[in-house]
């Protein structure tokens, strides 16, 4: 029996909380000794798009199978639409009113697209489940499909269907488990940008569990961003990016240059000069400074350093730049989006010294 969800007003994500449609709170499942989730809270608004990413292991797909219901927790409490389906009391799956997308999406192959689409309307009528999954058919834009058999079909309009069967029966929440992963770079894109677009229109509440990091950037309102089990930091793609709160999160979303520094009163102390102290984010006194590539511009006419070309990868759009820089151990990542003539040994280079990071060492 599902029972009400009391406020507490213990919840840590603030002001989301209070006017979540899903709410986690301090949720945690083990298999033998692995804590695949440890003490996860979070919370999404109906109709926002949440991603669930972080390497492989940390517990992504054990906190959605939970979601769904597949997997009980340990510990902890799952809120759907003001009613507790896991903690004092058990929803049934079936019970939750969520859709899933599988990574594979689990289409049955003996059906053909429609009848796929059917497959989760048992509850209503014939005529009015013909009607429905039609008209979700048609919402996706496969209504040409409708006929055809799964293995007939290419992957991007697998995916279109394995999302129009989970959307037939109007879920309060769609949970979807890496769904743009078995399609090729070019048409990932679109069919993410496309899916996304969709789900928005719907206003429909979306965790989407992912492994990239750019996806779980340009797809979400919200990114949790996990590390063995636990939540290292939740926020807008905005904040995790630009404001990552641990050298873990800045390195996860973005690789950067690391520069070993020594800290001066209101600055940093670099072999490559001096980078003042914005922001406190570092205890010890020998930071290192995170310089993402994307901060650094090359001119072959010179600048306020001076590097070595040592390997240029060209890959359309822009040009990674390995530079060697006189007194700095590692060698030195930029990536150039002007095009620098063809050959180019040494290079200017202009850092912008504010946008860097700085952590204390692992
Ligand atoms: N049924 C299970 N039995 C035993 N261990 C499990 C089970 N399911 C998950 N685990 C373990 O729990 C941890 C988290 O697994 P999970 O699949 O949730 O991670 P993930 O982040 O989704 O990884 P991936 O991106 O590779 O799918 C892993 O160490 C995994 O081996």
């Amino acid at each position: 029996m599902a029972r009400e969800f009391e406020r507490t007003g213990s919840e840590t994500s603030g002001s989301v909380a209070s006017d979540a449609f899903l709410r986690l709170h301090e949720v945690s499942r083990s298999f033998g000794k692995t804590a695949a989730v440890n003490s996860v809270s979070l919370a999404v608004r109906a109709g926002e798009v949440l991603s669930l990413v972080g390497p492989s292991g940390c517990g992504k797909s054990t906190l959605l199978r939970m979601i769904a219901g597949v997997e009980h927790a340990d510990q902890g409490q799952i809120v759907i639409d003001g009613v507790e389906v896991d903690g004092a009391s058990f929803v049934q799956p079936e019970e939750r009113s969520v859709g899933f997308v599988f990574q594979d999406y689990a289409l049955f192959p003996h059906l053909t697209v429609r009848e796929n689409v059917l497959f989760g309307l048992k509850r209503l009528d014939r005529s009015s489940a013909r009607a429905k999954a039609d008209a979700v058919i048609d919402r996706i834009g496969i209504m040409h499909l409708a006929e055809r058999y799964p293995a007939s079909l290419s992957g991007g309009e697998q995916q279109r269907v394995a999302l129009a069967r989970a959307l037939a029966p109007d879920p309060k929440i769609v949970l979807m488990d890496e769904p743009f992963s078995n399609l090729d770079q070019g048409l990932r894109a679109q069919v993410r940008g496309e899916t996304l677009a969709l789900l928005k229109g719907l206003e429909t509440t979306v965790v989407l569990v992912t492994h990239d990091p750019q996806e779980a950037l340009s797809a979400a309102d919200q990114v949790v961003l996990m590390k063995r089990g636990e939540v290292i930091q939740a926020g807008s793609p905005y904040d995790l990016y630009d404001r990552p709160a641990s050298a873990y999160a800045a390195e996860f979303f973005a690789p950067s240059n690391k520069v070993p520094g020594v800290l001066r009163r209101d600055h940093v102390d670099t072999p490559l000069g001096a980078f003042p102290v914005l922001k406190r984010t570092f205890e010890t006194s020998s930071p290192i400074v995170y310089i993402r590539p994307h901060t650094i511009t090359l001119s072959p006419d010179g600048g306020e350093l001076v590097g070595k070309v040592e390997r240029r990868v060209f890959s359309g759009d822009t040009e990674e730049v390995v530079l060697r820089i006189e007194g700095l151990q590692e060698p030195l990542r930029a990536v150039a989006s002007k095009r620098l003539p063809l050959n180019t040994d040494t290079v200017g280079i202009h850092i912008e010294r504010d946008k860097v990071l700085m952590f204390d060492p692992a």
